[in-house]
């Protein structure tokens, strides 16, 4: 056992709070954090950031009483279900707290903002007895193009709630009886998520992801059984508007005489996405031309052009039919906000102003090896234009700033005297290497 008065090896850091120090085999012992870091940095520099996440995630779970003590008052980190009233984040501060994670998307986040902490609202309150205005559960749909942040968003929300999080992909759902994967399946991967505990999965939230390829296919004449549309609809629909499942713990197929973990889907917050392509023109269409289409008459006495934002801000269920959906599905799904293609300003912002920004992952890497990393302002422009031309919004900057970044962090570890790198517009657009400066003492 350490003794009272021990202190980090590494960094100097007292033992404080109870949180021991970890002993070492040469009997000096290291705090935790300095453990964490050289573990996340070994991990990162082999299997990049994810890794190193996960491992957190588990030291989490693993090593509670390891953990930093969180700073009074900080609404996240938190569970739900502990918070006083006070404590539970309010809209404006989920939206702050978002804001330093994703770009743009002001519309989403304010809808979002509100649904989730009208949600919560909804969860105590049930847990209030003697209580009889029922609020009813408000899932949330969310349209917009491929990479525009609709996960993120929900990952981010359900991460400063400190909630358990799963998502899952529509398309590969089939009613209960075909091949492929059971709808009940997705509350057994948020019970997953939770570390198999009931209470807390059913606090969860999850994130159905194209939601828009599900539709019913009543155009098709084929004879076949419409399985991967109106059935998983169906199936869907009982899961989101809240029901008793019963979940075979390891997944699968259903067996007699198989004991089975019950979860109420009740108070489990859906949060669906789909990029809906087309889903603005309809939305014209149905306003019809003389209030929003190009050729309208008050356009061309300079009435401003609505933006796509306000235009799908104005969606209707019945819009959504178009796409297959059925009615009862989108009467389950009464939040709607749309997200936009983001711009090339805002895939700047992006590239460098979120916490686990690119460029600030990539300068950080480096910084660890003592090398300072300069993007030039037109470079990050390059990369921006670059990704509008994949058509994959934000997805496409990871390929670019990997590809351009191969050749450095490649060289960088084996070469001591290098002092900074630098991009350039040329660089990305491939006609030159990164302008490197090495230290005096290597050149001369
Ligand atoms: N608005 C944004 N702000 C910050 N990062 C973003 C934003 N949009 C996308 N990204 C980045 O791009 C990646 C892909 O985004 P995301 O998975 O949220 O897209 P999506 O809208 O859900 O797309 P899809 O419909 O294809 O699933 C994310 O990992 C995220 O880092
Ligand atoms: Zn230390």
């Amino acid at each position: 056992m350490p003794d009272k008065t021990a202190s980090c090896a590494i960094c100097g850091a007292p033992e404080q709070d109870g949180r021991p120090l970890v002993p070492t085999e040469n009997g000096k012992q290291v705090c935790f954090q300095c453990v964490e870091l050289c573990a996340a940095y070994m991990l990162q520099s082999k299997f990049g950031g994810i890794a190193a996440e996960r491992f957190s995630d588990m030291v989490k779970h693993t090593h509670p009483e390891m953990l930093p003590v969180p700073a009074a008052n900080q609404p996240s980190g938190l569970a739900i279900e502990q918070m006083e009233l006070s404590d539970l984040p309010t809209p404006e501060q989920l939206r702050k707290e978002l804001d330093s994670y994703v770009i743009g998307q002001d519309l989403a986040k304010k809808t979002l903002c509100v649904a989730v902490f009208n949600h919560y609202l909804r969860l105590r309150q049930s847990m209030d007895e003697g209580d009889n205005v029922e609020i009813e559960k408000s899932n949330i749909l969310l349209a917009g193009p491929t990479g525009s942040g609709k996960t993120l968003l929900a990952k981010t929300l359900a991460r400063i709630l400190d909630v358990p999080f799963c998502i899952v992909d529509a398309t590969t759902l089939t009613e209960a009886g075909y091949v492929g994967e059971d709808v009940e399946n997705i509350v057994l991967r948020l019970l997953q998520a939770a570390d198999m505990d009931v209470a807390k999965a059913e606090r969860g939230i999850i994130y159905v992801d194209e939601m828009d390829k599900i539709g019913r296919k009543t155009q098709n004449v084929s004879i076949t059984r419409d399985v991967s549309g109106e059935g998983v609809q169906q199936a869907l629909l009982k899961i989101i508007e809240g029901t008793e499942c019963n979940i075979p713990p390891k997944g699968g197929r259903k067996h007699p005489n198989q004991e089975y973990i019950r979860v109420n889907t009740n108070n489990i917050l859906f949060i669906c996405g789909g990029a809906f392509v087309g889903l603005e023109d309809i939305i014209r269409k149905r306003l019809g031309s003389s209030a929003m289409g190009f050729a309208s008459i008050e356009q061309d006495r300079g009435k401003k052009e609505y933006t796509e934002e306000e235009v799908l801000g104005k969606a209707m269920p019945e819009d959504f039919f178009s796409f297959g959906m059925i009615p009862e599905l989108m009467g389950r799904l009464p939040i709607f906000s749309p997200l936009t293609t983001l711009t090339e300003e805002q895939l700047v912002a992006l590239l460098t102003q979120p916490k686990n920004a690119l460029v600030r992952q990539y300068a950080k890497l480096l910084a660890m090896s003592g090398v300072e990393l300069i993007v030039e302002e037109k470079a990050l422009h390059a990369m921006a234009k670059l990704a509008i031309d994949h058509g994959t919004g934000a997805r496409a900057l990871r390929s670019i700033i990997e590809r351009i970044m191969l050749d450095v962090m490649y060289e960088v570890p084996s070469d001591k005297s290098i002092r900074s790198v630098t991009i350039t517009e040329d660089t990305v657009l491939g006609k030159d290497k990164p302008v490197i400066k090495r230290s005096k003492a290597a050149k001369a």
